[in-house]
């Protein structure tokens, strides 16, 4: 098992990566001495992990278990009213711990649970998808959808401790499994030019499933969220950088009602068209973009936004981005491969013309 740390003084908390920490009783417990606990999961998660984790947890005073839909269409206000309905008529208090058992979507409206219930009270990640392993889990952004933005209710709110239990991973469908590598090269592209080198040349192996090279991608993408979470935790500044492509990638999940496109498959297309600008601007090589484009179609990951889409609809969503300010799109593009960069230039006439260019191609 590797440990890791998010530094954030009072809120500090350890990332665990391992196999087998969902019966790990002692790890589990030492993080969880509570004697109230609610458990959220979904229905396509709980049958496969849930009596395993509820074994380890050992019994309890008060345990109430919140079983969700599956899917990113649930990640709403009702499904969070849902869990805090549960919550509220169990009659948990203050000292009670919310643990969120599966992908994104569970981990994000669990953690924004957390931050609601008695103005804060205390969950743990133990994330099931590579997504959510390398990025959702770690971080403290919680929060649920609106139908005209991504994420766009929520709060900054620190899990207490992540268990990454990686033996999850080899129940997950490829197409989420693609998904979430999608996150994992953009901590190359963003901050660690070696470790980009390192998935273009450990494709194959991940795609296999190869336990020591997820481990590693696991960890070196965990390493870098971390580090930049506990740099700008509420992201006045340099944690932008994590948003790489997600400003395309967050219009085209609105657009097309969330769900029918994964959020990894949106950020790999929205990276691509931001690598591809910022080629037009010089800063990276165009054999870079090439190779990009190639690596995605190796993980099967799409490389067009949706066909469906015009430029005008996309300048319209990205326009209600998080990162806007005073009216101005912030966007991330690359100045060289681990090397992003914050910009605030970005012109209509830039921004139609790539989009443009790039639903052709669709
Ligand atoms: N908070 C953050 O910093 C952050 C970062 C990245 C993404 N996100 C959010 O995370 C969400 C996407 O997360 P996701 O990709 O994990 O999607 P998800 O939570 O929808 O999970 C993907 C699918 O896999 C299933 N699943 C989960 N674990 C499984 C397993 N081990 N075996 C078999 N099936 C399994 C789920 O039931 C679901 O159907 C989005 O809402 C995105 O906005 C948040
Ligand atoms: O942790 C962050 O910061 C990120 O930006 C990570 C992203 O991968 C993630 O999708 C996040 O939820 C996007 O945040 P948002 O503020 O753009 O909704
Ligand atoms: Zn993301």
């Amino acid at each position: 098992m590797h440990t890791l740390h998010v530094e954030l003084g009072e809120r500090s908390y350890p990332i665990y990566i391992g196999r087998d920490l969902l019966t790990d009783s002692e790890l589990l417990c030492q993080h969880l001495p509570g004697s109230q606990l609610v458990i959220v999961s979904n229905e396509t998660i709980a049958p496969l992990y849930l009596d395993r984790l509820r074994a380890a947890l050992g019994p309890r005073e008060l345990v109430t278990e919140v079983i969700l839909a599956d899917g990113e269409q649930y990640k709403t206000m009702a499904t969070l009213n849902e869990i805090l309905d549960r919550v509220m008529s169990d009659r948990h208090n203050r000292s009670t711990t919310l643990l969120a058992l599966g992908g994104g979507v569970v981990g994000d409206i669990t953690g924004f649970a957390a931050a609601c219930y008695q103005r804060g009270v205390n969950y743990v990640q133990v994330p099931t998808t590579l997504l959510s392993q390398v990025d959702s889990s770690v971080g403290g952004k919680t929060a649920v959808n609106h139908p005209q933005g991504k994420n766009m209710i929520g709060a900054f709110h620190q899990p207490r401790a992540v268990f990454i239990d990686i033996n999850t991973l080899q129940s997950l469908p490829a197409r989420e499994f693609a998904a979430g590598l999608a996150e994992v090269i953009k901590y190359g592209l963003i901050c660690d030019a070696p470790f980009y080198r390192w998935l273009q040349a450990h494709m194959p192996k991940l795609l296999a499933r190869e336990e020591a090279a997820l481990a590693e991608a696991i960890e070196r993408s965990c390493a870098c969220k971390a580090e930049v979470v506990a740099a700008d935790e509420r992201e006045g500044g340099l944690r932008a950088i994590l948003n790489l492509g997600h400003t395309f990638g967050h219009a085209i999940e609105t657009a097309q009602g969330y769900g029918s496109w994964l959020h990894g498959e949106a950020v790999a297309t929205g990276m691509l068209l931001a690598m591809e600008m910022s080629a037009r601007r010089g800063w990276i090589a165009r054999e870079e973009v090439a190779d990009f484009r190639q690596l995605l179609q190796t993980v099967q990951l799409p490389v067009a936004p949706p066909a469906d889409m015009t430029a005008d609809q996309f300048l319209d969503l990205m326009g209600r981005d998080k990162k806007v300010l005073d009216g101005t799109l912030r966007l991330i593009l690359l100045r060289d491969i681990g090397e992003a960069a914050i910009v605030a230039d970005a012109s209509e006439a830039e921004l139609t013309t790539l989009l443009e260019d790039a639903l052709q191609t669709a």
